[in-house]
């Protein structure tokens, strides 16, 4: 293992620590992930937590960046107390995750430019910040790549410029070289540097790799959940003094009774030769060769590592080293001359408005770009108008064919409008999945608001898709009246919305192999008890009195009301309103009903939203 001499030196410290946890624990119902643990990061410092697979970093780091709740003991970031003020707390902290968070269907420019609007910088220096990065990370030419094409190397260059876009004080790091080759790894160690010489950044990183804590300015060894050891490499490695020395000899059966005798070492055999551990080595060794009276072939010694720290105080080794010498000597990309940080952003009403466009417009750029799944959706609705509208209609006493396919076009419009927007709620949990919603959970913003882009999106979504049916309508004998299709549009509209929340609130509850099973147990029986295929009045009384309760069924009767309207010939058996005894609750009621219901149904899934860990 070599370790890097011109690491640069830990700034002059003063101020406020920028991270300090008392207390910190995380108990799941089955272990304690982390312990008790106390710690205090300087600003400037770089600080390294060394430990196995399981010790308990990623749980710490996820807590100190307020994506996980403790269950005792505070953190503070950069002086603000993540429990009373995560969002300020999160403005100052960059984050590069241990497993990818970028969205594969955005290019690496957008994916920058979407950090850029979750952080507020300013619109002017985004442009030039997002060029000064990918140039920092060597991805200039790679800007307008989709991040799905990209290698394992790429993405983390990629996320190491995000994490650094907005210039945090604070960058924390989980195992960020983790399964990167030899020369990528190098790389990030050489970006990670040249940040730390341009400005003052504080460095805290996860790793089991011991030459990339060998290059921190101070480590803590964890274990179990718990520090065992803090100090900077060298004082860690000193307490334990000695250097430990292998020879393999002509006689190592000789050569250990005369260390033994003459120098009272403790020695260990092996098959493969010798090995002792000393405190003086430089002197033993020329004494040893000198009174030695058999050939010895080799002889090394060895330096404490942190390593025989880590044992020394769990009587355990950690895992391996890294793949390589993580100082690679390729050749550097070029850095842009230091500029002066702008000021953090401070956040406020605009700040969350940026954010939900945001979100909004990632949904409409997914939507833009998924052409094969918005003509597939569309086959269920026609399906549903064709085959449905025609094969049914002679079992629907009365109404001619033409006329049962109009009074199905509101349920083809809804049915149209489903599919996408219940997509929101599986693209939520597949953010979860693919680890993107991370990205946008340590942002600095409130949570609800970017729940609240997620259903405008989805919303929005669903009625342009529904809204390409609408075009189809004067097919089947829907006046193509403006009118008409602006009002059902917007009807539409509201109807999606409360499905889009509906399914964003199933996804909050169910594991995503769950999610479409549950999802077409729910929408069925809403859609079918909706009066969307046949009226109230063809129901038996129990089934009515079920329909009566489904809001589905309000922005169904909604729709044909409407239609009825500009209907010269609606019968009045499939488009007579729904009925509360002689009541008839009001078109402007119904048609809001589902929105009404999707803001509360949004504040209970918002709710559930902030608590993700
Ligand atoms: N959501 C969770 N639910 C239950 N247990 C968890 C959860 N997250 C982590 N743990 C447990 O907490 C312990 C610490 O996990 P953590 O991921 O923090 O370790 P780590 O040191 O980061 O390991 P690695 O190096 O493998 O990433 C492990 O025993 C892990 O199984």
């Amino acid at each position: 293992m070599s370790v890097r001499p011109d690491a640069p030196p830990a700034p002059a410290v003063t101020g406020p620590p920028a991270i300090r946890a008392r207390g910190l624990t995380k108990r799941y119902p089955d272990v304690t992930a982390v312990d008790g643990l106390d710690l205090s990061v300087a600003a400037g410092e770089s600080f390294g937590f060394l430990g196995p697979n399981g010790a308990g970093k990623s749980t710490t780091i996820a807590m100190l960046c307020t994506l996980a709740v403790p269950t005792a003991g505070t953190v503070e970031i950069d002086g603000h107390d993540t429990r009373t003020d995560a969002v300020a707390a999160r403005r100052s902290i960059g984050l590069i995750f241990q497993e990818s968070t970028l969205d594969g269907e955005l290019t690496a420019a957008e994916n920058l430019r979407f950090h850029a609007d979750l952080y507020d910088i300013p619109v002017a220096l985004v442009p030039g910040r997002v060029d000064e990065t990918l140039a920092l990370v060597g991805l200039s030419d790679a800007r307008d790549r989709f991040v799905r094409t990209f290698s394992g190397g790429m993405r983390r260059r990629l996320e190491i410029a995000r994490a650094l876009l907005h210039r945090p004080r604070i960058l924390f790091m989980d195992e960020p070289t983790i399964g990167l080759d030899p020369q990528s790894r190098a790389q990030v160690w050489r970006y990670l540097h040249r940040i730390r010489e341009r400005e003052t950044v504080t460095l805290f990183l996860t790793t089991h790799y011991l030459d990339e804590a060998e290059q921190c300015d101070r480590v803590a060894i964890l274990d179990a959940g718990r520090i065992v050891a803090q100090g900077s490499p060298a004082e860690l490695k000193a307490v334990l003094g000695a250097d430990r020395v292998d020879l393999r000899t002509d006689d190592d059966a000789a050569a250990a009774r005369l260390l033994r005798t003459r120098f009272g070492l403790t020695v260990a055999e092996a098959p493969d030769g010798l090995s002792f551990t000393a405190t003086d080595s430089a002197r033993i060794l020329p004494r040893l060769f000198a009174e030695l009276d058999v050939p010895v072939y080799e002889a090394r010694v060895t330096p404490p590592t942190l390593d025989d720290v880590f044992l020394h105080h769990t009587g355990h080794r950690i895992r391996a080293e890294g793949p390589a010498d993580p100082s690679g000597d390729d050749a550097p990309p070029p850095v842009p001359a230091p500029r002066p940080a702008p000021e953090v952003a401070s956040g406020g009403v605009r700040a969350e408005l940026r954010a939900l466009r945001m979100v909004w417009r990632r949904e409409m750029l997914h939507f833009l770009r998924d052409r094969a799944g918005t003509v597939i959706s569309l086959f269920q609705p026609l399906l549903f108008l064709f085959i449905l509208g025609v094969g049914l209609a002679g079992l629907m006493a009365g109404p001619s064919s033409r006329s049962y396919q109009v009074f199905l076009f509101s349920g083809a419009l809804v049915t149209a409008s489903q599919a996408p927007a219940l997509r929101v709620g599986s693209a939520l949990l597949w953010d979860r999945r693919s680890g993107f919603l991370r990205e946008m959970l340590a942002g600095p913003v409130h949570r609800g608001t970017l729940l609240l882009g997620t259903c405008l999106g989805g919303t929005t979504v669903a009625t342009c898709q529904a809204g390409l049916l609408l075009g189809a309508g004067a097919v089947i004998g829907v006046p193509p009246d403006p009118g008409l299709l602006v009002l059902l549009a917007a009807e539409l509209a509201l109807t999606a919305l409360a499905m889009t929340v509906l399914g964003v609130l199933l996804a909050m509850f169910v594991r995503p192999q769950t999610y479409g099973t549950a999802l077409t147990v729910l929408m069925a029986p809403l859609m079918f008890l909706s009066g969307s295929v046949f009226p109230l009045s063809a129901m038996p009384g129990w089934m009515e009195a079920v329909a009566l309760v489904n809001p589905f069924t309000y922005a169904v009767d909604a729709m044909h009301r409407t239609m009825a309207v500009y209907l010269t010939d609606a019968p009045a058996s499939l488009f007579a309103p729904v009925a509360w005894g002689s009541w008839h609750p009001p078109v402007v009621l119904e048609a809001l009903l589902p929105a009404g219901l999707a803001a509360l149904g949004l504040m209970w899934a918002a709710r559930r939203f902030s608590r993700l860990d």
